[in-house]
């Protein structure tokens, strides 16, 4: 940025900064249908001027006019053509307004560029939102804008900036009589539209009712005047909550679902939490993570609280206001739970978190579609805080929903699988698979699908890291079947073998030296049926969910070798067998032993290259059609 020499007035000439003058350029030139959401921009700093102008009065006793209403004006002309917003808040002096109303984070400027200029798909205010260009976004419906600020600093003077746009702005001293900024807008021809109070009006209730201070238009408040979180549930109707929801959080679709809590005791504590429809909101997924604005006596303490629930429960978004939290207290020493904030924010918490859960059984038993969404969106956050929050598990066991060898299409609970466990049961069966398909293809299943056993299918990358850290449901063991040694219940009858020991031995020697260093051993199966061969875990193989995850993440993991185990009464093992013995170099052996071993790896989703087994599948067809070589 360069700087002019003063001027007569005392001004001063400023030349924007390049990605400013950018991200002006796209914002002017741009047709953009909903340019209206430069008022939502404007109210936003103005109503956070006036949080963050509270927030010093508790701090700080040198703030001036400390007597002013915190109030949001609105005034336009029509004939001048012009639009003003006037707030109470802190106010800027002239420094501040070269700093802040000259630069744009270069990070945010160039990624805004990048976005416009590509033409994306997202709406201009998704764009703004995204990258804070807030303030800019005046320039797409104003030729010239004149902002006059007084600080809450009592020794700071008056000060104005003002630009046409284009690379340059001024900044001079100016007159105003109390703290708070005014921002004129010289609306361009084609946004007349934008000095009709009509209009205005139509646009805050749109984008900016729910903003917590007064928006004053002619003498009226035009925005809501009651915060809704602070109305009794039942006099809020849908279509107000998903407006709040929308202007707190700018998705654009309504929430799965919300929670309104009104109560004065044990703590006051009126709250609205929104579980959001969807996980991913936006192209930059600024929103995975939900925000919840803490309020206390009207004042914003925090715009992101974390504390208020536990980390599991991260996607959710709202409002919590409580009057007990003491009004002394600093951002810090609420966040981090100490000031005499802790035992307030922990009882807030607990209310918080109890009702959430409540909140999600009751959607699983009145709205199982719901749910249902809810589960494939934040399954894995659920499934995080089973492995990570020791003290919310038995709550968040009852959230999880698993499938199974039964279930079809359908989610079930543990609770489920443990009614539908056959006479004798005495542990849960599970099986990690890349995908529900891979997992019914197991050849693990096939013991247990002869005894009629559930077991459920996990195939989700979360499901390992759940697994490392919950060992068992209500008393009952978890247990992978991939273990070579599972004591089933019930006795079931088994195939009898094809062939004799001296072709399996010749068959087992022909395998273990093809795959060398990658098996432990090679034996004959006890329990498959109708698969060929298995992968079996060595059972003290303690901690393979998390290695299954590095796996698949693409880590190099040392995971030992396993045990090979061969079906004697398979057709395929059985031919292979009478051939090894026949010929100890018949060419097939190795290649159905690379096969077999890699057959397993696919299944369980831990094959790395997939792709290099397709000369060898081909020489496999090849020998299968008596092809010459
Ligand atoms: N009405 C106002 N009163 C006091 N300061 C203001 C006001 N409007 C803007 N500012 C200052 O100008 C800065 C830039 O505003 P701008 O809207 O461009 O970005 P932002 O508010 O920081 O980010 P975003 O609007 O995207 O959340 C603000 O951070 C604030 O410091």
């Amino acid at each position: 940025m360069t700087t002019e020499p003063l001027t007569e007035t005392g001004r001063q000439s400023h030349t924007f900064k390049a990605e400013v003058q950018q991200v002006l350029y796209i914002l002017a030139h741009s047709l953009y249908t909903d340019r209206e959401i430069f008022l939502r921009e404007l109210i936003s700093n103005a109503s956070d001027a006036i949080n963050r102008v509270q927030f010093e009065m508790l701090t700080n006793r040198e703030v001036r006019n400390p007597e002013l209403e915190p109030q949001i004006t609105i005034e336009v002309n029509k004939e001048a053509r012009t639009l003003s917003i006037s707030d109470t808040g802190i106010g800027m002096t002239a420094e501040e307004m070269v700093e802040h109303l000259g630069t744009i984070a270069q990070s945010a400027a160039r990624a805004f560029v990048k976005q416009a200029g590509e033409g994306a798909k997202q709406t201009v205010s998704e764009i703004i939102g995204q990258f804070g260009v807030g303030f800019y976004s005046v320039f797409m419906v104003a030729d010239k804008v004149t902002v006059v600020s007084q600080s809450y600093r009592p020794d700071a003077p008056a000060a104005m900036w003002e630009s046409s746009g284009g690379d340059s702005f001024t900044v001079g001293p100016a007159e105003r009589a109390q703290r708070g900024t005014t921002i004129t807008l010289h609306l361009k021809e084609d946004a007349t539209e934008f000095a009709d109070p009509w209009r205005i009006e139509q646009i805050v209730r749109r984008h900016s009712n729910y903003v917590a201070f007064p928006i004053m238009l002619d003498g009226r408040q035009i925005n809501a005047r009651t915060a809704i979180w602070r109305k009794a549930p039942r006099e809020v109707t849908t279509e107000e909550y998903h407006d709040h929801y929308r202007q707190l959080t700018l998705d654009s679709q309504p929430p799965l679902s919300y929670l309104h809590i009104s109560t004065d005791a044990p703590v006051d504590l009126h709250a609205i939490l929104y579980i959001p429809s969807r996980r991913e909101r936006g192209i930059l997924e600024r929103r995975i993570e939900g925000q919840i604005k803490l309020y206390s006596r009207k004042v914003l303490i925090l715009e992101e609280a974390k504390d208020l629930l536990p980390a599991h429960f991260r996607f959710i978004e709202g409002v919590v206001d409580s009057e007990d939290l003491p009004l002394n207290v600093s951002r810090e020493s609420v966040q981090s739970g100490t000031a005499g904030g802790s035992p307030v924010m922990q009882r807030l918490r607990k209310t918080l978190t109890a009702r959430l859960n409540k909140e999600l059984n009751e959607l699983a038993e009145h709205d199982p579609e719901k749910y249902r969404t809810f589960w494939q969106e934040f399954g894995p956050f659920i499934k995080e805080g089973i492995a990570t929050d020791y003290e919310h598990r038995n709550d968040l066991l009852k959230l999880l929903r698993v499938q199974t060898t039964k279930s079809g299409e359908e989610w079930i609970t543990l609770a489920t699988y443990k009614e539908r466990m056959v006479p004798g049961q005495k542990e849960i069966y599970y099986l990690m698979a890349a995908s529900r398909e891979a997992a019914l293809s197991s050849p693990h299943l096939d013991p247990l699908r002869a005894r009629d056993i559930e077991v459920i299918l996990f195939t989700d990358l979360m499901d390992g890291f759940m697994l490392s850290g919950l060992r068992e449901y209500d008393g009952l063991r978890l247990r992978n079947i991939d273990e070579g040694e599972l004591d089933l219940p019930g006795e079931v009858e088994r195939p009898a073998p094809a062939i004799d020991d001296a072709q399996f031995t010749a068959l087992a020697e022909r395998i273990a030296a093809t795959l060398g260093e990658r098996l432990k051993e090679v034996r004959a199966s006890k329990v498959l049926r109708d698969s060929p061969a298995r992968l079996v875990a060595d059972e003290a193989a303690f901690g393979r969910e998390m290695q299954r995850i590095q796996q698949i993440l693409g880590h190099e993991v040392q995971t030992g070798p396993r045990i090979l185990e061969l079906n004697p009464a398979h057709p395929l093992i059985a031919a292979l067998a009478r051939r090894a013995a026949a010929d100890p170099n018949d060419p097939l052996i190795p290649l159905a032993a690379e096969q077999l071993y890699d057959n397993a790896l696919l299944i369980e989703g831990l094959h790395r290259d997939p792709a290099a087994m397709a000369p060898r599948i081909l020489r496999l067809l090849e020998l299968a059609a008596n092809a010459e070589r």
